[in-house]
């Protein structure tokens, strides 16, 4: 499945309408695909937060992930429509060693999570980092640290100045949420929708040429490092 799901990926579109010429049907309208990972320890929320974001609400109830599992959802931003593919990775060491390289080919931005009451999976977040430059992610792909399920107000363990300094020490921003309850904090929407906004101006496509029924890509010269200030 991750494989399919790469190879089409690879050409980073995807098309509303899959008989071209058919009569009664529009012309394709192709949307940019944008891949992103979300990596943390297990029991960080990582499966609620994605489909906070994906479906709208708090899951009745999740299990551990294994693998990758893996959302989508369609937005718009200034007029153009594009795709936020989430791929939520499993926490457990033991879950994930089959699937690993695929979750890092054709990344397009990383959302590391933390859970604020548990400071092992914050103490966790540079080997998470490790992982990923093990896996030669390119150093200018957007990435963005989430501390999550903020609700737990009188659990915190993880002060938001140490995270900050954290997120500040990898030029990463941080954003403190709750997947279960959306008035907390930053809303996963907004979180979710900054990240979009990012990679829309910062990883632009372009059609090599007019496709009929394929379409091929090059990324554009890359511009300076993306600014998270
Ligand atoms: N109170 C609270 N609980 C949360 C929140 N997000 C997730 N949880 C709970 O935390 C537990 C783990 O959530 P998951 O989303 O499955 O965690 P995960 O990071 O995907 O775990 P793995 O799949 O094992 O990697 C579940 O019992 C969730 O209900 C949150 O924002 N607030």
């Amino acid at each position: 499945m991750a494989s399919e799901l790469e190879s089409s990926l690879e050409a980073s579109f995807s098309s509303s309408c899959v008989v071209p010429g058919a009569s009664g049907c529009l012309p394709p309208a192709r949307s940019r695909i944008f891949k992103i990972i979300v990596i943390g320890d297990s029991n960080v929320g990582k499966t609620c937060l994605t489909y906070r974001f994906c479906a709208g609400r708090f899951p009745d109830r999740t299990e551990a992930t294994i693998g990758v599992d893996f959302r989508e959802r369609a937005v718009e931003i200034d007029g153009e429509r594009i795709k936020i593919q989430l791929w939520d990775t499993a926490g457990q060491e033991r879950f994930r060693k089959s699937m690993v390289q695929h979750y890092y080919r054709n990344v397009h931005a990383v959302v590391f999570v933390y859970d604020v009451t548990n400071a092992a999976s914050f103490h966790s977040l540079p080997a998470w980092i490790e992982e990923c430059r093990q896996h030669l992610l390119a150093s200018d792909i957007p990435r963005i640290l989430v501390g999550n399920k903020c609700d737990l107000r009188s659990a915190v363990q993880v002060p938001t100045d140490l995270a900050q300094k954290f997120a500040d020490a990898h030029s990463m921003p941080l954003f403190e949420t709750s997947a279960k309850s959306p008035h907390d904090s930053d809303h996963v929407e907004a979180i979710f929708m900054t990240l979009a906004h990012k990679l829309k101006s910062h990883k632009p496509l372009v059609l090599s040429q007019p496709p009929e029924d394929a379409v091929a890509l090059r990324p554009e010269a890359r511009p300076a490092l993306p600014c998270w200030c």
